[in-house]
């Protein structure tokens, strides 16, 4: 990411309402990025506190009162105009009926139809951001598929709505039989499927995932469905990830891990760090549960991912 500053520091909504449709605003034709829709927001005034800044535009643009908001990305983008830190929170309690209070249209979506919907460019991070849950079920080396299966569905059944299919030890074809599987009984409820480093990759996954090793592969990676993510470990693999234009990635270990007791771990303060120097979603990955979810957000983390403490 290229340094210019000084960053126009914009403070920007994700605001949840019923099922989780999203409220979004067209911002007016004669503004910057005119006529596009817009996760509604404004510039930080000097001396607001970012959570100060975001109530008072909310309050501003739509009529509404905030009352529980936290973190969710913050995108750096550079325009011919200006350069803009768009710092994107999410919204989940508010009170009030939200209306255009400067006469722009207003309206809510189904997460889904945000893909087919004209941002300005430095919004697509924010869609993906919006689209992630804020946990990750990564699967452990499948034994028996029928026990496999099982343990998924009971995963799925307690909420899990992304899962990274991650089978080292199966052949080729085991591994895409299995792959199918998960795929057909994660979508059955609603949930979408990553698969780490298959063989081949399969129409029905939503994503590709890459090893670190990947990551300096000279390949062209990009899947022609769904997303790419990335196991990334320091600063340098998520620089390489951003540069081969991940969507996402995971970054680990935050924390000491039963497999690698001894191990060097980053701490949350190094996650943050790192993360701070990317423009896409990180799921904070190592010695984790449901119950860092808010360290992994307050440190601008999408939320963590899990193996061992998201299985039965
Ligand atoms: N609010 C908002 N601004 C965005 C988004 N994406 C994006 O690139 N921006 C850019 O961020 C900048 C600040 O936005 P703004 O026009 O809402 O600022 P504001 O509410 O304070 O308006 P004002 O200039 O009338 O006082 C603009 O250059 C805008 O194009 C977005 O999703 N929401
Ligand atoms: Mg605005």
């Amino acid at each position: 990411m290229s340094v210019v500053e000084p960053w126009l520091h914009v403070m920007a909504a994700v605001i949840r309402g019923q099922e989780g449709r999203i409220l979004l605003a067209q911002r007016p034709p004669g503004k910057h990025q005119g006529g596009k829709w817009e996760f509604p927001g404004g510039k930080l005034e000097v001396g607001e506190t970012p959570l100060q800044g975001l109530k008072r535009e909310l309050h501003e643009e739509l009529g509404i009162e905030v009352q529980h908001a936290q973190p969710l990305i913050k995108v750096r983008h550079v325009y011919p105009e200006t350069a803009v830190l768009l710092d994107v929170w999410e919204v989940d309690v508010f009170t009030g009926e939200p209306h255009g209070r400067e006469g722009q249209p207003v309206g809510w979506f189904e997460t889904e139809q945000l893909s087919g919907l004209e941002f300005p460019p430095a919004n697509y991070p924010i869609v993906t951001a919006a689209r992630l849950p804020e946990v990750c079920l990564i699967t452990p080396e499948p034994e028996d598929p029928a026990v496999f299966l099982h343990k998924l569905e009971v995963a799925l059944q307690s909420g899990i709505r992304l899962v990274q299919f991650r089978a080292k030890r199966l052949l080729p074809d085991e591994y895409l039989a299995l792959a199918r599987e998960t795929a057909r009984l994660a979508h059955s409820f609603s949930a979408r499927v990553l698969l780490n480093s298959p063989p081949v990759m399969l129409p029905e996954a939503d994503g590709l995932h890459l090893t670190s090793a990947q990551l300096w592969q000279d390949h062209d990676w990009q899947p022609h469905n769904g997303w790419l993510s990335a196991s990334c470990h320091s600063r340098e693999e998520l620089a390489q990830a951003a540069e081969i234009g991940v969507d996402f990635a995971f970054l680990s270990p935050v924390l000491p891990t039963l497999s690698h007791p001894g191990a060097a771990h980053l701490g949350w303060e190094a996650f943050a760090a790192c993360v701070e120097q990317v423009n896409f979603p990180v799921y904070a990955l190592g010695g984790l549960d449901n119950s860092h979810v808010v360290a992994a957000r307050k440190r601008g983390g999408q939320g963590i991912a899990a193996i061992r403490s998201l299985w039965s």
